[in-house]
């Protein structure tokens, strides 16, 4: 008997491009929800865009929070419940957005992403990575109701933002490959549309490498779409594995040896320069995605890190411990094997 089934969540309208805030109050109108929205956004982000977004909407209530945590959800939660919102706005980066998807996962309503930046796919996705002490929680809610991502506005955040967001597509390709392994060793639930969906976008923002470039809002067209695309491959997989594999497993554990010196993004690209060497040896493509990474200003070593050479080899031995998740990491990498490889591809220099 066939009795397979699979639910897909992905957001209903997604609008991209020049000046679409101003488009925000027929997205949402679309929606045909029901109540007062809450704004959730953090303090640049309200600076910049706040007014424009709250033009389109009827005098909603605004929330800013300075960080992403339990306690910021707890806070936003408890206004939501008690102006009683129909559904959450968010503006920002990853921080409002998270906390925002979190807090409408508590109460049970949907809610709408207006990102700011396009620091990493998080900011379409249905995950959220919330910081808790020296440990990071990857959690599961629904994705955002609809996307609406301003290039205008996108174009103008800090680049390493931008390049951030990038290294987070590229590193689909290791993602890719950890989770077919995974596949065949483990027997985890794969799909092959996922997979595809997920190697494609990676593909096609390498082709397009040339044209990322700071203060283009092409740029963060291109970026935009390909954190979208991703998005969407991690809503039909039901699960973060198009997206993330051994180098996501390897940038979560940098930041608990050494928290807050990279963005996750730039973290994930170095990762996946690492973990294409542990798959594919010395003839993989590990060049290609440094190269492609060096392309666009991201960082290829620990320097441009700045994290210590120590703490790259504490990440990629100690990374198979932090998470259920099969990858090529297996039971760990020997010091000696996670030494060579960090220098053969020269995020370390060990001269
Ligand atoms: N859900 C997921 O899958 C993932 C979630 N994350 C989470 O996302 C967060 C990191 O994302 P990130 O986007 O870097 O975080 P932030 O939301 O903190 O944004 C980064 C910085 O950029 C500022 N900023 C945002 N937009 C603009 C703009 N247009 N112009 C100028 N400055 C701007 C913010 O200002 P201000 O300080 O005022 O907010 C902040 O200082 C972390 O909380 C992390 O845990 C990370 C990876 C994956
Ligand atoms: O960052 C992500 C995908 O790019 C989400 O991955 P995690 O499930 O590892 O948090
Ligand atoms: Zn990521």
């Amino acid at each position: 008997m066939f009795d397979k089934s699979t639910w897909i969540k992905l957001p209903r309208n997604v609008v991209v491009g020049h000046g679409v805030i101003e488009e925000l109050g027929q997205a949402v109108a679309e929606l045909h929800l029901h109540g007062d929205p809450l704004v959730v956004t953090s303090p640049t982000p309200n600076e910049l865009a706040g007014d424009r977004l709250r033009a389109q909407l009827d005098d909603p209530t605004t929330v800013t929070i300075e960080s992403a945590s339990f306690d910021s959800i707890e806070r936003v939660t408890e206004i939501a419940r008690d102006i009683d919102a129909g559904y959450l706005i968010a503006l920002g980066g990853g921080k409002p957005i998270d906390i925002a998807k979190m807090a409408a996962d508590e109460i049970d309503r949907g809610f709408v992403s207006v990102p700011t930046a396009a620091s990493h796919d998080g900011i379409v996705s249905g995950r959220s990575s919330i910081p808790e002490g020296d440990s990071r929680h990857s959690i599961a809610a629904d994705p955002p109701l609809a996307v609406v991502a301003d290039t205008e506005v996108i174009a103008r955040a800090p680049w390493e933002l931008t390049t951030a967001g990038c290294a987070d597509i590229i590193s689909n390709y290791t993602a890719v490959q950890d989770w077919r392994l995974a596949h065949r060793l483990k027997n985890v639930e794969y799909s092959e549309y996922a997979a595809a969906l997920s190697e494609m976008t990676a593909e096609m923002l390498v082709d397009n490498a040339a044209s990322i470039r700071p203060n283009l809002e092409e740029s963060a067209w291109i970026v935009v779409k390909a954190l979208v695309s991703s998005g969407v491959a991690m809503s039909i997989a039901g699960s973060s594995r198009p997206a993330s594999g051994a180098e996501h497993l390897f940038s979560h554990q940098l930041d608990r040896i050494a928290p807050n010196k990279a963005l996750h993004g730039h973290q994930v690209g170095v990762g996946s320069i690492l973990t294409e060497y542990l798959h594919s040896g010395d003839g993989g493509r590990w060049r290609a995605i440094r190269q492609a990474l060096d392309s666009i200003d991201a960082p290829t070593t620990a320097d441009e890190l700045g994290v210590s050479d120590d703490e790259v080899l504490e990440a990629l031995t100690t990374a198979h411990e932090i998470r259920d998740r099969y990858t090529i990491l297996g039971n760990g990498v020997d010091l000696d094997a996670a030494v060579e490889t960090a220098t053969v591809t020269g995020v370390i220099d060990r001269e």
